[in-house]
């Protein structure tokens, strides 16, 4: 959902209006390492960030959901980091799949990946429920703590899963019934029109 945040965005500006401009970069963008270093070390800022960008993210991702659900893609996947904590999303997913990894790995994977050290790398970790807690609250669990190609065969064995579902089955009959009858009106008053 990076694009929320983009110059001339709604969500921009009030960032910029709440946090200053001391977090951009020379190209007007949002610094993402300086902001995300402010947000992680303070809970009341980091709330009111996701006051400004929580509802802009909620409308970009509806539009997508439509997108792909008219195209007749039989899931879409939504990564939303605080799906458990804001618990604001979750009874609209169908399924809910958490990632998880030993907290060793978590936190040496993080500190290496965005070069943080073990207090702020632990600082954003403690900045969300811990992943145990979230094993409880997830429906499918994919074990990260292995390798890749572990991963992937538990990736594979839930999409073949997912893929088989019949979720949604009577809504989407639904929509590409209205979908016909509302093309077959339209033509039918074209026609009329121009005769
Ligand atoms: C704070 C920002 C600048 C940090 O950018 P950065 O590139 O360093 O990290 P990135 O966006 O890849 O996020 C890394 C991870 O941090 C965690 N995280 C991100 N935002 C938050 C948050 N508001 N609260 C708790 N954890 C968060 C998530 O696990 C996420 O996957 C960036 O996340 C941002 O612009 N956030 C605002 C939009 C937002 O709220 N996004 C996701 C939360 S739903
Ligand atoms: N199975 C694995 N083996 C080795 N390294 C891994 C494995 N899985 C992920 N990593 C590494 O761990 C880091 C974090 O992974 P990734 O960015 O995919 O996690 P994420 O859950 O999307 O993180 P965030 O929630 O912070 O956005 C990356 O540098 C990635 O290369």
């Amino acid at each position: 959902m990076l694009q929320v945040v983009q110059p001339n965005e709604p969500a921009y500006q009030l960032i910029v209006q709440k946090f200053g401009r001391d977090i951009l970069l020379e190209n007007g963008e949002i610094n993402r390492e300086k902001l995300g270093s402010i947000i992680f070390s303070s809970s009341e800022k980091r709330q009111l960030l996701n006051a400004i960008t929580h509802p802009c993210i909620q409308k970009a991702m509806l539009k997508q959901i439509v997108k792909y659900f008219v195209l007749g893609y039989r899931y879409v996947i939504l990564d939303i980091p605080l799906l458990f904590e804001t618990n604001k999303l979750k009874r609209f997913m169908k399924h809910t799949v958490l990632v998880y990894c030993d907290p060793q790995s978590q936190l040496s994977r993080l500190m290496r990946r965005n070069g943080l050290s073990k207090a702020e790398a632990e600082a954003r970790i403690h900045s969300q429920l811990s992943l145990d807690e979230k094993c409880q609250l997830a429906d499918h669990v994919i074990d990260n703590s292995g390798d890749w190609e572990n991963t992937r065969l538990q990736v594979l064995k839930l999409h073949v899963k997912l893929e088989e579902s019949l979720d949604f089955l009577l809504l989407r009959l639904a929509a590409v019934a209205t979908l016909t009858v509302i093309g077959g009106l339209v033509g039918f008053f074209l026609r009329q029109y121009f005769h």
